[in-house]
C-alpha cells in the first residue's frame, strides 16, 4: 500500500522533513500548513522539490472552523478556500483536509454543515481538487466520525469525502466496526497515530503524545481492516503530533515511523510470518577496558580477591599459585563479580581479547576492547538465525558487518536503536555451526591483549547457583524511548508488559517491561531522563533457584559486592508483607503478585553494569518494580558507576 507522513510528525523545516520523509522510502507525504507558511520557497520549488524526491504530495491540510457559520462567515471562508485550492494548484496537491469546526460560531447544524461543505467541494471541483472531511475528536459539534459521514452523505457532492482519523476515533472509545458501513471510495484519506494511554483532555493527548502505530495503546491494525474491507485504496498516512518527536533527528524519525508502518502492513495479513521469536537468551557481552590502575572501578574485596589468584583445588583458569601482576580495574571487578556469582571462565577467543564465562544455561562474554565497561551485545536463541536477521533488516534495522576468521562460525548480527548489537544464534545445535566452538584459546590467555596486561586467576568455583539470564535492563536516551519500545516489538515479537514511572531521587524514571510469548526473552527499556550526562546504564539480571544461599555466600564472602539497602525499607517490607526475619539479614529485596513471589539483591556498579540476581516463585510475573526506587535512591547515593 502507498504510505504517507504528515509533516507535522517530524522535525525540522519542510526541506529537510521532505528530504528526511524520502530517505525513509515514504512515497507522499501530507503538507501540514504551518510548515508551508513558514518556508521560503514558492509553492512550485516545493513541489519540484518533492517530485525530485519521489514524493506525492497527498494532502494539504487543515483548513479550520469552515462549516455551520452565517452568511457573512461563509462568504469569508470561501474565500479563505478559493486561495488554499490555488496554492494547492501550485503545489500538486490534490486533497484538502477540512477538520470540524471547533469554533463557537458554528451551528449545530447538520444540513446547514452539509451545504456549506458542498459548497467547498463544488469550488473544490473547479479547481481539480476533492475535500476529505474529519471529525476532530474536540469538534464543537462533530465529534465523531459517523457524524461527519452523515454530513458528508447529506451534502452529496462527489469531490467530497471523509478522512477518517485513528487517534480521533480510538481516542473517544468509538467503536472502529462502524466504518465498514461507508462505501470505500468515500474514505478520501486515512489517517494513522496511535497512543498511549493516558487519562487526559484529548487534543492536548491528541496534539503531544501521538505516536507511531506499535508504540501505544490503541487497536491500530483493528482499525485499518476495518477501513481495508470498506474498498479503502488510498495511503496509509501517519500524522503524529508528538513533542519528543519533533525536537528528534528527523531521519530517525522518519525511519521509526516508516518501522511502524511496515510492522502495521504485516500485522494486517494474517498469512504473514511474524517475527522469528527468540528463545532465550545465548549470552551477554559485555565490553570493559583494561587499565592498569588497580584502584578504579574496585572494592577492596574485589582486589584481595583477585590478587589472592586461585585457592585450593583445580581451577579452570591459569595454575594456582600464578604471581601475576595487578589486575586491571574494570576488568578486574567484573571478573570478580562473575566468579563470586559461581561463574567459571570456560573458554577464550583465539584471536580477539574475549573471554566466556558460564554457569548454568548463562553465558557472559568479556570483551577487553571498550572503554568502560558496558552492555554491548545480546546474543538471543533463535530458530533460524538467517530468517531472524532478515526479518529485522525487513523492519530496518541496521546489519552489522562482521568480521570472521577463516573457520568462525557464521553470526548474524543487527544494530537496536540504542546501538546495543544483537546477535541471532543457534548454539549447541547439530544442524548449524556453532559460535561457541570458536572459544578454542587458552582461558587464561583471552584479556592480555599486550604484554604486562593480565587478568588473574578464575577463583574456585563456588557451588553452581545462577542458571540462567532472567532478563536484561536496557536505559535509553529520553528521545528514543519509543523508537526502542516498536523495535523490539516488531522485530523480536517481544510484547509490551507493564509500564510505569518509577520515582528517583533526580526525576521520574519510565520504565517498560517486554517479554517473548513464553518469556523466554525478557527485557525491561528505562528512560533516561531529558539531558542525562552520563551514558545510560544498563543491568543484567541472572536467575537462581536459591538466592538465599547464594546471598549467604557473598554476605560472607564478598560483602562488599552487593548494594545496601535501607534499614527502613525492611521496616515497611514487614509492615506491608509477612515475611520473616531473613529477607533483612540476608539484604534481599521482596516482591508479590497474584502468582508468586520475588527474591532479588543487586550489586554494585561497574562502569555503567550492574548485576542482579533474581529468584521467582510460583510463576511470579514481574520485575520487582515496587522495589525499583529503594535501588536507585541508593544507586544515586553512590554516584553513577562508582562501585
Ligand atoms: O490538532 C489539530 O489541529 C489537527 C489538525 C488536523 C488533523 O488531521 C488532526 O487530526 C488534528
Ligand atoms: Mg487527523
Amino acid at each position: 500500500m502507498r504510505k504517507g507522513i504528515a509533516t507535522v510528525s517530524v522535525s525540522g523545516t519542510l526541506t529537510e522533513k521532505l528530504a528526511a520523509i524520502a530517505a525513509a522510502g515514504f512515497d507522499g507525504v501530507e503538507i501540514f500548513e504551518n510548515d508551508l507558511i513558514s518556508c521560503p520557497l514558492s509553492p512550485e520549488r516545493i513541489r519540484d522539490r518533492a517530485a525530485d524526491l519521489g514524493l506525492g504530495i497527498d494532502l494539504y491540510q487543515p483548513l479550520r472552523d469552515f462549516e455551520a457559520v452565517g452568511p457573512a462567515r461563509l462568504e469569508h471562508n470561501l474565500r479563505r478556500a478559493e486561495r488554499k485550492f490555488r496554492l494547492m494548484e501550485r503545489l500538486g496537491a490534490g486533497m484538502l483536509l477540512v477538520c470540524s469546526s471547533v469554533s463557537p460560531e458554528s451551528a449545530d447544524d447538520d444540513d446547514l454543515a452539509a451545504e456549506q461543505l458542498h459548497a467547498l467541494a463544488e469550488l473544490a471541483g473547479r479547481h481539480g481538487i476533492r475535500v476529505a472531511y474529519e471529525a476532530l475528536a474536540w469538534g464543537r459539534h462533530v465529534n465523531e466520525y459517523l457524524h461527519a459521514w452523515r454530513i458528508v452523505q447529506l451534502a452529496g457532492h462527489p469531490n467530497l469525502g471523509t478522512c477518517l482519523d485513528s487517534f480521533h476515533i480510538l481516542s473517544r472509545g468509538s467503536d472502529p466496526i462502524g466504518i465498514e458501513a461507508i462505501p470505500g471510495d468515500k474514505v478520501f484519506f486515512l489517517q494513522l497515530a496511535d497512543a498511549p494511554p493516558l487519562a487526559m483532555d484529548v487534543l492536548q493527548w491528541s496534539r503531544h503524545y501521538r505516536c507511531f502505530p506499535g508504540q501505544g495503546g490503541f487497536d491500530v491494525t483493528g482499525l485499518v481492516r476495518h477501513v481495508l474491507n470498506t474498498g479503502y485504496q488510498g495511503p496509509l498516512s501517519l500524522e503524529v503530533f508528538n513533542d519528543v518527536f519533533r525536537q528528534s533527528d528527523a531521519c530517525r524519525t522518519a525511519l521509526d515511523a516508516m518501522r511502524s508502518l511496515i510492522a502495521l502492513e504485516e500485522s494486517l495479513d494474517r498469512r504473514a510470518p511474524g517475527p522469528v521469536i527468540p528463545t532465550g537468551f545465548a549470552f551477554i557481552e559485555l565490553t570493559t577496558e583494561l587499565t592498569t590502575e588497580l584502584t578504579k572501578g574496585l572494592t577492596t574485596e574485589i582486589a584481595t580477591e583477585i590478587k589472592k589468584g586461585p585457592a585450593t583445588g583445580p581451577a579452570t583458569g591459569p595454575s594456582a599459585g600464578d604471581t601475576l601482576p595487578p589486575a586491571p580495574g574494570e576488568a578486574a571487578a567484573l571478573v570478580g563479580l562473575l566468579a563470586a556469582f559461581g561463574f567459571t571462565r570456560t573458554g577464550a577467543h583465539p584471536t580477539k581479547p574475549v573471554e566466556m564465562w558460564e554457569q548454568g544455561e548463562a553465558r557472559v562474554l568479556l570483551n577487553a576492547t571498550g572503554t568502560g565497561t558496558a552492555l554491548a551485545a545480546i546474543g538471543l536463541e533463535t530458530p533460524d538465525p538467517a530468517a531472524s536477521a532478515r526479518r529485522a533488516e525487513h523492519l530496518l534495522a541496521p546489519v552489522l558487518p562482521r568480521e570472521r576468521a577463516p573457520g568462525e562460525a557464521p553470526l548474524e548480527a543487527i544494530a537496536a536503536p540504542d546501538g546495543t548489537q544483537i546477535f541471532f544464534c543457534r548454539s549447541g545445535r547439530a544442524d548449524h555451526p556453532d559460535w561457541t566452538g570458536d572459544f578454542t584459546g587458552d582461558p587464561a590467555m583471552a584479556l592480555r591483549p599486550s604484554p604486562g596486561t593480565v587478568i588473574p586467576a578464575t577463583p574456585t568455583p563456588p557451588p553452581p547457583g545462577i542458571t540462567r539470564v532472567d532478563h536484561v535492563a536496557l536505559t535509553q536516551p529520553w528521545h528514543h524511548f519509543d523508537e526502542a519500545s516498536l523495535f523490539y516489538r516488531s522485530v523480536l515479537g517481544l510484547r509490551p508488559l507493564e509500564s510505569m514511572e518509577v520515582p528517583e531521587p533526580s526525576g521520574l524514571l519510565r520504565s517498560r517491561a517486554m517479554a517473548g510469548p513464553d518469556e523466554a526473552v525478557r527485557m525491561v527499556l528505562n528512560q533516561a531522563r531529558v539531558g542525562a550526562r552520563h551514558t545510560p546504564w544498563q543491568h543484567v539480571a541472572l536467575s537462581c533457584d536459591d538466592i538465599r544461599g547464594i546471598a549467604r555466600r557473598l554476605h560472607a564472602e564478598h560483602p562488599g559486592l552487593l548494594l545496601p539497602i535501607p534499614d527502613n525499607y525492611y521496616d515497611d517490607l514487614e509492615a506491608r508483607h509477612d515475611v520473616g526475619p531473613e529477607i533483612r539479614e540476608l539484604g534481599l529485596l521482596y516482591d508479590r503478585d497474584e502468582y508468586g513471589e520475588f527474591l532479588h539483591l543487586y550489586t554494585i556498579t561497574v562502569g555503567r553494569v550492574f548485576f542482579e540476581i533474581v529468584e521467582r516463585a510460583g510463576g511470579y510475573r514481574g520485575y520487582g518494580a515496587a522495589n525499583a526506587a529503594v535501588r536507585l535512591a541508593v544507586q544515586h547515593a553512590r554516584g553513577p558507576g562508582t562501585p
